[in-house]
């Protein structure tokens, strides 16, 4: 028997008979009603750098300006979305793919998303900014040396990865792609975390994404 589905399954357009719905209440709406501009500000950076420490402390920041924001971090959307993926480049490039279609929903909800993940590849962030309106990628590059990282070492895992006992490490065994052109880059040596979201939160204040706006 002719199953219309299998057809479409093996041409991978599986969602082609889903009609997208109209939200009765729109992302203006939303935005109008927060008050301010809804982005996502996409933390890049080695394992250790202080992603998740800089966005959670932005996240503060804007919190306490009555900001409506949530955070999505590596290690917790890895224990759950994404639990089934590991570190190869295949995992790494659907882990970002899921987390930006996560982000985009977000963002359509009119928040201010604090997204940390290593993210290494140009092309997958570049994937989240383009399906993002002008303007609600930010990318924040948490620049610090492997050194440093390295030093730091809060979850022991540079140590395995020198001895071998994890493959893939990012910066050791896996390439990180710098960002070429980030809207903020912070280079965090002889900053405090303060600092470093203080930067973050200047550029929200000068590009007004802070300020009253109609939607
Ligand atoms: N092989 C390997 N390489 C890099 N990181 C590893 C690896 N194995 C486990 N971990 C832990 O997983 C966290 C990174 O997950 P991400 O989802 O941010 O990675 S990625 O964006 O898909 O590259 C990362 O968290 P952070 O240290 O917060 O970056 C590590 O704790
Ligand atoms: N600007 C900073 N100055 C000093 N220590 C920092 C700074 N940012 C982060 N740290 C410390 O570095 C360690 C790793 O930070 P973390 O946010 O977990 O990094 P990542 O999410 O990139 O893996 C933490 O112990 C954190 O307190």
């Amino acid at each position: 028997m002719n199953n219309p589905y299998v057809e479409k399954e093996v041409d991978g357009d599986k969602s082609s008979d889903v009609v997208w719905h109209q939200a009765s209440v729109s992302h203006g709406d939303h935005v109008k009603l927060n008050g301010h501009k809804a982005a996502v500000l996409w933390f890049t950076g080695l394992s250790g750098s202080g992603k998740s420490t800089v966005a959670n402390a932005v996240d503060l920041m804007l919190h306490q300006r009555q900001a409506k924001t949530y955070v999505l971090d590596g290690d917790n959307v890895r224990h759950g979305l994404n639990g089934d993926l590991g570190f190869s480049d295949i995992d790494r490039v659907e882990n970002i793919r899921r987390i930006g279609e996560v982000a985009k929903l977000f963002v359509d909800a009119g928040l201010l998303v604090s997204s940390a993940f290593i993210s290494p590849f140009i092309a997958d962030r570049n994937m989240v900014r383009e399906q993002l309106a002008a303007g609600q990628f930010i990318e924040v590059f948490i620049d610090t040396p492997i050194e440093i990282c390295e030093s730091r070492d809060p979850k022991g895992l540079y140590k395995k990865a020198r001895a071998g006992e994890i493959k893939n490490f990012t910066g050791i065994d896996s390439v990180y792609q710098l960002p070429v052109k980030p809207e903020v880059h912070i280079k965090t040596a002889g900053k405090s975390i303060e600092a470093c979201a203080q930067q973050v939160v200047n550029y929200l204040q000068e590009q007004g994404y802070l300020l009253p706006c109609s939607g």
